[in-house]
């Protein structure tokens, strides 16, 4: 002590008389305030400058990895460019160069990777590049249990193999056939000249979810203020809540201070007591036709029935899922078939409603495609459900499909991974902790795999084109944590598309938001598809 106040000392020799000073200043209580707002004005430009550093600096162990100059990045944000504009100046040289590169984004530093070389043993080795703890707030009951979409190791292993099964069915065409069909009513009793197609297939794919998924009706195509499809809105809602998003720990404070909060956590609570319910329904049907030596109608089998039977065996006791897991996945199968926490994105959704737009502003390939549902569903003036076979048979439909998926894929990337330990990737050295994450836009935009990148064109995916790629197109990631629900959703999108085109030839309206190319739904890249699509809807009977 002796050795400090001599050094204050000899720093300031009056240094006793500086204390007792500064202490008769403090005992004044404007005085007070005067040094309490220079404490916050410091303590705030600590902070300010602290994170404009972390935004302009990227941490010494990643400096090594190639990044797009943040100055760029920022003259391109103030100048409103697209983002894809955006990523087609700043991103795509870098990764046409080496692969992949570093980029700032949501308050974090992640390579981004979207070389095939590269993407391989990237999405191949989950031990050591497994996916980041996903993020869901308190508020959110549903999902506080592990499930497929979060979970690594063995709790994902043993949760994947209970449902593969279920996904690798026969699909459910005939429900989302008979959801497709309520569309087609709610559209034609609209009074309005060019319906918002994209808020009624946002609906349509709850509704294809819950009825395909586990027989339950949300009714919200026909009814967006149905009882379950307002409690669903309210419990996701909060997934998207911006201040939890932007500052996490105010989801420490207790839920029950704030009104909007209270109502998501009730609307959660609520959900999950439905989901009980129907799991415990379920699974006695299932117990009680096993007693009597039955099994559930194979066609009317749907996933929920299929985990519950697969939970039920018990030739492996490794393969099951607890009820409250049941639960979690269920409630992530509604937000990964319909949206996207945080994102609100809206997957099949979203890819219906892209290919709607790209049909609209491309009348030919919209003919064509209409020659060919009639050739193989006929042409009788009445709604009518295709069947597994006749879809099988739709290549050029299999085509526009695939290519809208390929132009404007409804997520940009896969789930965030993060290096378990020091490792390479290709000729860079990939410290552990790192952030990770695949970028299917620039995946599925770089002259190096596709010609023409930025025209919509699906005869590219004709196998008989000379121009034919297609290890290239991973929409829905790929390697072992390939999406889960791919078959569903194509399943839904088939039968959707094959049913509109056959009731509707349509286009965009004079004035239409997207006549100057197709708005999608967030300003930062990779959120696809259009927010709202009205289109001028002609029906052929
Ligand atoms: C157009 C529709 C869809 C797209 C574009 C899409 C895309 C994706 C992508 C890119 C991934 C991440 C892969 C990775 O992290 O490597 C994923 C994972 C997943 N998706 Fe989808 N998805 C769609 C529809 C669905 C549907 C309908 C369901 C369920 C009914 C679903 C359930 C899941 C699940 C559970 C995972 C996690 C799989 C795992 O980690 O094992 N998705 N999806």
């Amino acid at each position: 002590m002796d050795y400090v106040q001599e050094a204050v000392n000899r720093i300031h020799p009056n240094f006793q008389e500086l204390n007792h000073t500064v202490l008769q200043y403090a005992q004044n209580p404007d005085n007070r305030r005067t040094i309490l707002g220079y404490a916050a004005a410091g303590a705030l430009t600590y902070y300010v400058a602290s994170t404009v550093y972390k935004v302009f600096v990227p941490p010494k162990k990643l400096r090594q990895i190639p990044r797009p100059s943040q100055y760029d990045w920022m003259k391109s944000l103030i100048q409103k460019s697209s983002p894809s504009d955006r990523a087609r100046q700043l991103l795509i040289p870098l990764i046409e160069e080496h692969g992949l590169c570093l980029k700032y984004q949501h308050g974090e530093w992640i390579i981004l990777i979207a070389d095939y070389d590269k993407l391989k043993p990237f999405l191949k080795d989950t031990t050591t590049f497994p996916k980041k703890m996903l993020f869901f707030n308190s508020d959110f009951s549903l999902a506080k249990d592990p499930n497929i979409l979060g979970a690594n190791k063995e709790d994902w292993k043993r949760q994947r193999k209970v449902a593969n099964p279920a996904f690798h069915r026969k699909m459910p065409i005939e429900t989302f056939g008979r959801v497709t069909t309520t569309v087609f009513s709610v559209l034609d009793s609209q009074s309005t000249p060019y319906p918002d197609v994209a808020s009624v297939t946002r609906r349509w794919a709850l509704d294809c979810i819950g009825l395909g998924g586990f027989s339950f009706d949300m009714g919200s195509v026909s009814n967006p203020m149905s009882k379950y499809s307002v409690i669903y809105n309210d419990a996701f809602a909060i997934l998207r809540d911006p201040i939890q998003f932007l500052f996490p720990s105010f989801g420490k404070l207790p839920a029950s201070w704030f009104a909007y909060r209270r109502k998501a956590v009730k609307a959660s609570d609520q959900l999950r007591q439905l989901l009980t319910e129907i799991i415990e329904k379920r699974k006695n049907e299932v117990l009680q036709l096993r007693q009597q030596g039955e099994d559930v109608d194979s066609h009317s089998k749907d996933l929920l029935t299929m985990l519950i039977e697969a939970n039920l065996n018990d030739e492996d006791e490794k393969v099951f899922m607890t009820d409250s897991e049941l639960i979690s996945n269920l409630s992530i199968f509604y937000a990964a078939g319909h949206e996207v926490s945080l994102t609100s994105t809206i997957t099949t959704a979203n890819a219906v409603s892209s290919m709607l737009y790209y049909l609209a502003t491309h009348p030919d390939i919209q003919t064509k495609l209409r020659q060919e549902v009639i050739s193989i569903m006929g042409d009788a003036p009445e709604d009518i459900i295709p069947t597994d076979e006749q879809l099988r048979q739709m290549t050029f439909l299999e085509c526009c499909i695939k290519e809208t998926m390929r132009i404007n894929p409804p997520t940009s990337g896969n789930q965030l991974r993060f290096a378990a330990k020091d490792t390479t990737l290709g000729d860079f050295f990939i410290p552990e902790g790192t952030n990770m994450q695949m970028d299917l836009w620039i995946l599925h935009h770089m002259d190096k795999y596709w010609k023409d990148p930025d025209t919509f064109n699906p005869y590219r995916f004709d196998s008989k084109s000379a121009d034919y790629v297609d290890t290239t197109w991973m929409p829905f990631g790929s390697g072992e944590r390939i999406c889960i629900g791919m078959n569903f959703s194509l399943a839904e999108q088939r039968v959707m598309h094959a049913m509109f085109v056959r009731k509707y030839i349509y286009s965009l309206p004079q004035n239409s938001i997207h006549s100057e190319g197709m708005i999608n739904a967030k300003a930062t890249i990779g959120f696809f598809g259009p927010d709202v699509l009205e289109l001028q809807l002609q029906r052929r009977y």
